[in-house]
């Protein structure tokens, strides 16, 4: 087939092998996949064709500028595609897993998407509690956006407005972190978007296994993307010995270890266990890496 009787489309939302695309002009049209293989992602761009009045195929993918995914033993998710920012939300309550923070970090890293973190709920008790354990975060140059969503809307807007625009921008965070009131305070009709397109798709009402892509204007400029909480964030894709370049302030002292194969470990002459010790990298920041270098290091399970 040539490209000629194919347009291009934007992907939105996906179910098995069922997406939601939008054309140029904004019309959204449920596209299959030809084949058993559903391999693209929402915020891919794909060549699709008409198939019926209602209906259209994906004939390919368009490359990709990015992926963010995360990968365990056995498989791999990918969160969305083609994306300009990623957005850690945490929270001052429930306390975050700096592990999850971490690791978001390094796959955003990896996939060479710029991130940033919120803490939101800092009207809370213990939001200098939290302060302190993102306090290596800002120190190594991620920008720490400090918010109270609920009770400060308009100031939250404001504040988010600036970051978000013209931008796709991905919001992952743990439940309960207020990922749904940052959703509500800037799309105040994404409920009906959700059911506009689960019913497209004919996925029911409140399949959120996959990626939303939210548009916040209506020209149809910036994007906020949700993506269903997880348990587990697996950096499979990522090799043991790469794993201090993804970290920003291991990244410093890469070059000076004795060894140049150093793992940064137990090696005589290692530059970051010198900077741990000068207290330049911080103690829970180097217990995540360790654990993280024993878990992709070690074989498969199964
Ligand atoms: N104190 C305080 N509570 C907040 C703030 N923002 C959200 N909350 C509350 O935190 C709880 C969780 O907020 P949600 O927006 O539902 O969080 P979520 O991340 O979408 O959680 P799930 O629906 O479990 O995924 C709700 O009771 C909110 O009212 C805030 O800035 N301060
Ligand atoms: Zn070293």
């Amino acid at each position: 087939m040539s490209s000629a009787d194919t347009r291009i489309g934007l992907v939105v939302r996906g179910h098995g092998r069922h997406y939601l695309i939008e054309d140029e002009d904004g019309v959204r049209v449920h596209c299959l996949t030809r084949g058993k293989k559903s391999d693209c992602v929402v915020g891919d761009r794909v060549r699709w064709k008409r198939s019926s009045d209602h209906e259209g195929v994906i004939e390919s993918v368009e490359p990709r500028r990015n992926l963010l995914f995360r990968q365990d033993e056995w498989k791999t998710k990918s969160f969305a595609a083609n994306l300009d920012r990623l957005l850690i939300l945490v929270a001052v309550d429930p306390q975050f897993s700096e592990s999850q923070l971490t690791r978001a970090l390094i796959a955003a890293e990896s996939a060479g998407i710029a991130a940033e973190i919120i803490l939101n709920k800092t009207d809370l008790p213990g939001a200098n509690a939290a302060r302190e354990r993102l306090a290596p975060y800002r120190a190594m140059g991620i920008s720490v956006l400090e918010l109270s969503l609920k009770g400060q809307k308009d100031a939250s807007r404001a504040a988010l407005s600036p970051l978000l625009e013209g931008q796709a921008t991905l919001v992952l965070g743990p439940s309960g972190t207020g990922k749904s009131t940052l959703i509500n305070l800037l799309i105040p009709d994404a409920q009906a978007q959700v059911g506009e397109i689960s019913h497209a798709l004919n996925s029911g009402r409140h399949t959120t296994t996959t990626t939303q892509w939210y548009w916040i204007d209506s020209e149809r400029k910036s994007a906020l993307l949700d993506s269903p909480g997880f348990q587990e964030f697996g950096l499979r894709q990522i090799s043991a010995p790469n794993l201090a370049s993804y970290m920003a302030d291991f990244k410093p002292y890469l070059g000076d270890c004795r060894f140049h194969n150093c793992s940064h470990r137990h090696e005589p002459g290692c530059a970051v266990l010198t900077a741990l010790e000068a207290g330049k990298i911080s103690p829970s920041r180097y217990r995540i890496y360790d654990e993280l270098w024993n878990e992709l290091s070690s074989p498969p399970k199964y």
